[in-house]
């Protein structure tokens, strides 16, 4: 099974278009979403999730036309909104087996080892009894992937899943989403380049509703390997430095920026060449630099 993104448009009210032509094609396994604060992400989530609709365009999720047979996407779908809402007193238990009652597992029996496999799934079945608003943050996130899998889901979308995460928690949440990632059509959509490096083969950069790049992780850094160079500055010298050479980043490394610049050839001054990076690729890109 296949999702087929086909020209699909959005605009706001506000007269933001959030979703400018965007076409993906996306097949089983892990799919990184990449794109800055704004890029139209969650605009493209919430449609493929059909909670709003877009002005254009079409999807086929195998053979259901994804924009107008909503039902029969929501049997086949698991979601996790970046905002999962408001945590209720309610025990992790008692909420998810409320949630798959939702979902149409009407058997007792079934739903309570249904319910009890995913609490061990996510590894908070020694924490079943407690309040869901009790939860950590990283606790939160994987509560959140359980009633994604109710269903058995074809189409998994999580939504910026590890912002607020420490380090942690992020590691035992990458663990879970990779192992789930295998069986269904996961799409990842994160601003945080480091999750897509981590579990995804397979990526988009979105940047201002448009699609920069649709391809391959290992791909994307072919297209800037050999043409990134760095060089540790002074703190002061970095407006400088922006302003005479092409900057994809730049991050303190003991106290003194290090950046990376983007160039053809080998700039003057000092600089060494760099292993590209998909977070180079990911400024490269936004920056219209390839
Ligand atoms: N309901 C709405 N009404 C008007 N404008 C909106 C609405 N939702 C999103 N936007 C705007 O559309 C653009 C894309 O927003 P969207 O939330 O899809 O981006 P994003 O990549 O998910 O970013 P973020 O991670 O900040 O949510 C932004 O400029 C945003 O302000």
């Amino acid at each position: 099974m296949q999702l087929e993104i086909n020209n699909l448009n959005k605009q706001y009210g506000n007269g933001v278009h959030a979703l400018k032509d965007v076409s993906l094609t996306i097949g089983k396994g892990m799919f990184g979403l990449l794109g800055p604060n704004g890029a139209g992400k969650s605009s493209l989530m919430r449609t493929l999730a059909t909670l709003q609709d877009a002005d254009s365009g079409n999807v086929r999720l195998g053979d259901i036309d994804v924009l107008n047979e909503k039902d029969k996407v929501r049997q086949v779908l698991g979601y996790l909104p970046q905002e999962f809402g408001v945590y209720p007193r309610s025990s992790a238990v008692e909420l998810l087996d409320h949630l798959a009652l939702l979902k149409g597992v009407k058997n007792t029996g079934e739903r309570k080892a249904l319910v009890n496999y995913l609490l061990q799934k996510v590894n908070l079945f020694e924490h079943r009894k407690k309040a869901v608003k009790s939860f950590s943050g990283g606790m939160r996130q994987r509560f959140g992937i359980a009633q994604c899998l109710i269903g058995n889901p074809k189409l998994i979308i999580v939504d910026e899943p590890t912002a607020g995460l420490d380090p942690g928690e992020r590691n035992r949440f990458y663990n879970l989403l990779s192992e789930i990632g295998e069986e269904a059509i996961l799409i990842l959509s994160t601003h945080i380049v480091q999750d897509v490096r981590e579990l995804c083969t397979q990526m988009a950069i979105m940047n201002k509703g448009e699609v920069l790049y649709h391809g391959g992780v290992d791909q994307a850094l072919e297209l800037i390997e050999g043409k990134v160079y760095e060089k540790s500055i002074e703190k002061g010298m970095l407006p400088q430095y922006r302003e005479n050479y092409a900057v994809i980043s730049d991050k303190l490394v003991g106290g003194k920026p290090l950046i990376h610049v983007f160039a053809e050839e080998e700039p003057a001054n000092d600089f060494v060449k760099a292993e590209a990076n998909l977070e180079d690729v990911f400024f490269a890109k936004i920056n219209q630099l390839v």
